[in-house]
C-alpha cells in the first residue's frame, strides 16, 4: 500500500491553489453566478493583479480565499490547507475595503493592540516603518486621511509576517501622492518576497506594480497571463491621423481591412486600432493622411476589448 502524502509544508506548497470554484447567490429567478468555475494557481513570491469590471466577482473570490465564505464547488487552498487554517496560522492576511478602525487610537496605539493579539509587540517599529507610518505613528486615526488610514490597514495585515497578502482593492479612493506612497510601501515588501495578490480598478496599477496580470469577467478568468504580453497581445496599436480633403476612398479601403478593430473619425482625424500598424501606417500615408502617430497598446485596450460585451 503507498504510504499516506505528508501534507506539504508551508514552505514548499503552491501559494495558492484555486480548483473549479463556483459561488452563486439567491436562487430562481434572482440566481447571481458570481464566480463560475475559477480555476487559479499562484506560486509563492508571484505579484499577481486581479483586474475586473464592477460585479466581475473579484471581491466574492477574494472573500473565499481568505475563509471568509465557503465555494459551492470547488476548493480553494493557500500554502497547502484551508484558507481559515492559513489565517489561524498568520501565513495570510489581507487589507480589505470594509472594516473600520477605532477612531479615538492613535497610529501606534492600533498597531500595538492588534501586535498584542497577535503576541508579536516587538514587531511594531518595523511594520510602523514598512507601512511608512512612522512620521504620523501619534496622530489619532481620526485625523488620518483615507490614504493613511489604509497604509494602518496594511500595517495591521503585516504583522502576522503573512507569507500571503491580499488585497481587495487597497487604494479605492486615494488621490494620486496617496496611491503612489501606498503602492511604494508594498513594492518595498514585494521585493522582499511575499506573495501578494490585489484586487484594483486601476490599470496602471497592474501595469506599475504586477508582473501578472488574471482578468475575470462575469465570474470567470477571461485572460490570464504576463501583465506586459497580455497589454502587447491583446490591445494592438492605436494610429492617429488627419485625413484628406478627399477621404472616402481611402476610408472605404480601412474599413474593409479586417486587421483593424476599430475606427473613428473626430474632426477630420481618424483614430483606429490596429494589429499589423506598420501596413496600416503606410495606407494612410497612400492615401493622403498626415499627421501619423502611433502609439504602444495600453492595458486598457486589452482590458476594454477583453470585457466589452
Ligand atoms: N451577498 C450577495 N448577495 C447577492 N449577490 C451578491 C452578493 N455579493 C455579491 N453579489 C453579486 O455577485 C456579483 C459579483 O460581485 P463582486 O462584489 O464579487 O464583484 P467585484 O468584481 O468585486 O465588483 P466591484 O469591483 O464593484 O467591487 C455581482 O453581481 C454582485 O451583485
Amino acid at each position: 500500500m503507498p504510504a499516506p502524502l505528508a501534507p506539504s509544508s508551508p514552505s514548499t506548497a503552491t501559494a495558492l491553489e484555486l480548483v473549479g470554484v463556483v459561488r452563486q447567490f439567491g436562487a430562481g429567478a434572482k440566481l447571481v453566478r458570481a464566480v463560475r468555475g475559477v480555476n487559479l494557481r499562484v506560486e509563492r513570491g508571484e505579484v499577481v493583479a486581479l483586474l475586473g469590471p464592477n460585479g466581475a466577482g473579484k471581491t466574492t473570490l477574494i472573500d473565499m480565499v481568505l475563509g471568509l465564505s465557503d465555494p459551492d464547488e470547488g476548493t480553494v487552498r493557500v500554502l497547502g490547507r484551508t484558507p481559515r487554517a492559513a489565517v489561524a496560522e498568520g501565513a495570510l492576511s489581507a487589507v480589505l475595503q470594509t472594516g473600520g478602525l477605532l477612531a479615538d487610537l492613535t497610529v501606534r496605539e492600533t498597531v500595538e493592540v492588534i501586535a498584542s493579539f497577535h503576541g508579536v509587540r516587538a514587531r511594531v517599529p518595523e511594520v510602523l516603518e514598512r507601512a511608512s507610518l512612522t512620521e504620523i505613528a501619534r496622530r489619532k486615526v481620526s485625523k488620518c486621511s483615507g490614504g493613511e488610514q489604509q497604509r494602518v490597514k496594511f500595517a495591521l495585515a503585516l504583522l502576522p509576517d503573512p507569507d500571503v497578502l491580499i488585497l481587495d482593492e487597497p487604494t479605492a479612493g486615494m488621490d494620486v501622492t496617496a496611491r503612489r506612497r501606498f503602492w511604494d510601501a508594498m513594492r518595498a515588501d514585494a521585493n522582499a518576497g511575499r506573495t501578494i495578490v490585489f484586487a484594483t480598478h486601476y490599470l496602471e496599477e497592474a501595469e506599475q506594480f504586477a508582473r501578472r496580470t488574471v482578468v475575470l469577467n462575469h465570474g470567470e478568468v477571461v485572460a490570464d497571463g504576463e501583465t506586459a504580453t497580455l497589454r502587447a497581445s491583446l490591445g494592438g496599436r492605436t494610429l492617429q491621423a488627419t485625413l484628406p480633403a478627399a477621404a472616402d476612398e481611402l476610408l472605404a479601403v480601412l474599413r474593409a481591412d479586417t486587421a483593424i478593430s476599430s475606427l473613428e473619425i473626430d474632426a477630420g482625424r481618424v483614430t483606429l486600432r490596429a494589429h499589423h500598424s506598420d501596413a496600416v501606417a503606410a495606407r494612410l500615408l497612400a492615401g493622403g493622411a498626415t499627421d501619423l502617430e502611433i502609439a504602444a497598446p495600453t492595458l486598457e485596450t486589452a482590458f476594454t476589448a477583453l470585457t466589452e460585451d
